[in-house]
């Protein structure tokens, strides 16, 4: 039986670690709290994933040694706030040989970092071969209870997404390869400032159109900023890019879209993420990107317009006219004629 680390304690890590229990493999959460990894010992995770009996291999503790020692594989399923301070307080501990898995979704706020350069620059650059980052449409909710889920496996290595790929595939969890570590981290985290944008929309009670139009355009923009910084164009209409953004924008089980109906209901940021009780990774990714996009000189009207009615006091139906007196485009031109999208199509 192989033992497999997970630093969290959440709806997240709490249902992959359902995934890989029956598989053999022994799951052992690290909690922050004694009460949470006692919940856990009593076989479900009431406070994080309810309703879900968790399996006999799961187990929960606080001491991070002995959650790590023997570990051969070891999944990060902390927001990506505290990302950098755990894997710093984790790698004394992490065997070298170890695959790391990473399925935060966002970005490192104070630098813009992704995760990813976050870990080489703790880790060193020759440990990226073996971290992989696991994303795609997917809701805690659902894997707990079996419901069939295809995700994404990216690494620069393909042998380590195909490590992880093997580690997590089951009947109903189907994990697909991608080289594109670029374009699955970045459609992974963006993904989360449109859930918020169409969450707002429907707060403010508009209809499906309203939301068909964020996500389509919302896509645009993510992928221009993608292109912008290295990714490949056709990772945004897989798994991890149009997959995630469909699933995030139209479930009642995502976190972003639920605080952005409060939002558009009239509830203050605050009000609006207090509500949710669990991580909303969009706030913080919000005002990364809209600093990536200008660090980049790239469009970002959706995030601009998210970032006004989260942080400037802007009303959210200011920010939906805002979007709707734009001046007149052409719909494709800008991605399909840009020169990295060329490039990468070649
Ligand atoms: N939930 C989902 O369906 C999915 C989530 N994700 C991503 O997974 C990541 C985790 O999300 P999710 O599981 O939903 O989050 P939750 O809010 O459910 O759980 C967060 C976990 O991280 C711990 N944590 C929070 N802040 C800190 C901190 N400062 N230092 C150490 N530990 C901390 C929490 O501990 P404590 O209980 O002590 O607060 C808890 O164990 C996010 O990046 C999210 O985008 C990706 C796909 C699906
Ligand atoms: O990333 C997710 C689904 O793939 C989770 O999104 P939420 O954080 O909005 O619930």
């Amino acid at each position: 039986m192989a033992k497999i680390a997970v630093i969290g304690a959440g709806s997240w890590a709490t249902a992959l670690a359902q995934v890989l229990a029956p598989k053999d493999n022994s799951v052992c959460l690290l909690a922050r709290r004694q009460d949470l990894a006692d919940i856990i010992n009593g076989g479900e995770n009431s406070r994080y994933l309810p309703g879900i009996s968790l399996h006999p291999n799961i187990s929960a503790d606080t001491d991070m040694e002995k959650v790590l020692n023997g570990a051969e594989a070891v999944v990060f399923g902390v927001p990506s706030h505290c990302f950098r301070e755990m894997l710093v307080k984790s790698l004394p501990y992490i065997n070298p040989k170890s695959t790391v898995v990473n399925v935060a979704k966002g970005l490192e706020e104070s630098t813009l970092l992704r995760l990813s350069e976050v870990f080489a620059e703790e880790a060193g650059e020759e440990a990226l071969k073996r971290y992989v980052v696991l994303s795609g449409p997917s809701h805690a909710e659902e894997v707990g209870k079996n419901i069939p889920t295809a995700l994404v496996a990216a690494s620069s290595e393909i042998p380590a997404a195909e490590y992880v790929q093997d580690l997590f595939m089951t009947g109903s969890f189907r994990v697909y390869t991608n080289q594109d570590l670029v374009g699955v981290e970045l459609g992974g985290a963006l993904k989360n400032i449109i859930a918020l944008g169409t969450g707002i929309a429907d707060g403010l009670e508009f209809g499906d159109n309203t939301k068909a139009a964020m996500m389509t355009r919302g896509l645009a923009e993510i992928t221009r900023l993608g292109l912008s910084m290295g990714a490949s164009f056709l990772t945004f209409s897989g798994l991890a890019g149009v997959g995630d953004l469909i699933v995030t924008c139209t479930s009642m089980h995502s976190r972003n879209r639920r605080c952005g109906i409060e939002i558009g209901k009239g509830k203050s940021l605050e009000e609006a993420v207090e509500s949710v009780k669990m991580v909303v990774e969009g706030v913080r990714t919000t005002r990364g990107a809209w600093h990536l996009a200008k660090r980049q000189g790239i469009e970002m009207p959706i995030t601009e317009q998210i970032y006004q009615v989260l942080f400037e006091s802007q009303s959210p139906r200011v920010g939906v006219m805002n979007l709707m007196g734009r001046g007149k485009k052409l719909e494709l031109e800008e991605i399909a004629f840009s020169k990295v999208s060329c490039t990468v199509l070649e």
